[in-house]
């Protein structure tokens, strides 16, 4: 393992912010620390960093306790969602900064700089100056700069969070191939379960100080441990006391199941949601355009509601 989290309390003043947090997060690994915003992600990354001392537990990277050590000793490198660069420096100046200060010879600067701007797609804007980068290049610079003093560790908190949606998309897919090019482990925080289901190999679940699920994507999509983790990485609805994904609902209109009247029909593309009410809730499910055509139905129509054969369902809390 290459971070190792053990027991980790934290409180700010009386408010208890990380609750007996174990985590391990796998060599080589890109993992998202997933939740909504005051879960405690960021505090458990600065945890991590050693930027925030935790109350109780322990902290090891690569087995090396480092609970106690300074950020500087930890070897690890961080990206920020508003990245500070040196603003009088060159791009080229603010990736080599954290080489110079260990007093690395110039050439051998100079070919890492070159390597890791061009890793970054930045090569051609070495002598530029960060005011002259979109915000996009501006991060993908941090990030440069984060990996110079090649860190075992790289700590990222929301780095696209500031960027609009289609740059954070760009950079995501980007985030995703530049690691399976460095395979360094990588942590990242987000509150987006799209942007941590497409690009982690680990996704940690955390909500209200507690970690509520570890897993690949696909474990926590398919096999939600609980109904905070189902509603959270995706769209649910409730029928009869148990939560089901739109997708995996079947609808007749032969009686059985949760009886309801189609309020509205939204063709969405690939896809078309049937919206009902079912006594007092709004259920409804999303069908493919082909099985929508198929069952034919309008507003007012009275269907039936009920879990497909494969659907996995959990009950409400
Ligand atoms: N230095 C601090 N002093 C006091 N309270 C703090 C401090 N840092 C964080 N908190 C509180 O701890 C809780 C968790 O914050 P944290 O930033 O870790 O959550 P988060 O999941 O990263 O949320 P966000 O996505 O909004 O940043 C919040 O209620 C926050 O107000």
């Amino acid at each position: 393992m290459a971070i190792e989290v053990r027991d980790v309390n934290k409180s700010f003043g009386k408010t208890p912010v990380l609750r007996d947090i174990s985590v391990d997060i796998a060599s080589g690994s890109l993992t998202a620390l997933l939740g909504p915003s005051g879960g405690g992600k960021s505090t458990l990354l600065r945890v991590i960093a050693g930027l925030e001392r935790p109350d109780t537990g322990t902290v090891h990277i690569n087995d090396v306790d480092a609970t106690v050590l300074t950020p500087q000793r930890r070897n690890v490198g961080f990206v920020f969602q508003h990245y500070a660069a040196f603003k009088h420096m060159t791009v080229f100046r603010n990736v080599a900064f954290g080489l110079e200060v260990r007093r690395r010879n110039k050439a051998d600067i100079r070919k890492r700089v070159m390597e890791l701007l061009e890793l970054v797609h930045l090569d051609q804007f070495a002598d530029r100056y960060p005011a002259q980068l979109s915000g996009g290049q501006r991060q993908r610079m941090a990030l440069a700069r984060a990996l110079a003093p090649e860190p075992q560790v790289l700590l990222l908190d929301e780095p696209f969070g500031a960027l609009d949606a289609q740059v954070r998309k760009e950079l995501r897919t980007w985030l995703r191939r530049l690691h399976d090019e460095v395979h360094v482990t990588t942590v990242f925080v987000t509150h987006d379960q799209e942007e941590a289901l497409d690009v982690s190999d680990s996704i940690v679940v955390l909500a209200d100080g507690v970690v509520q699920q570890v897993g690949t994507p696909h474990d926590i999509y398919e096999n939600p441990a609980n109904p905070f983790v189902m509603s959270f990485l995706g769209p649910v609805t409730h029928l009869d006391g148990r939560l089901v994904r739109p997708h995996d609902v079947a609808l007749s209109r032969t009686p059985g199941g949760t009886e309801a009247t189609v309020t509205r029909v939204v063709s969405l593309g690939f896809e078309v949601r049937i919206e009902a009410r079912a006594g007092d809730r709004e259920v409804w499910a999303q069908l493919t355009r082909a099985g929508a055509r198929d069952l034919d139905v309008k507003t007012g129509d009275t269907v039936y509601f009920s879990p497909s054969a494969e659907a996995r369902t959990l009950a409400a809390a």
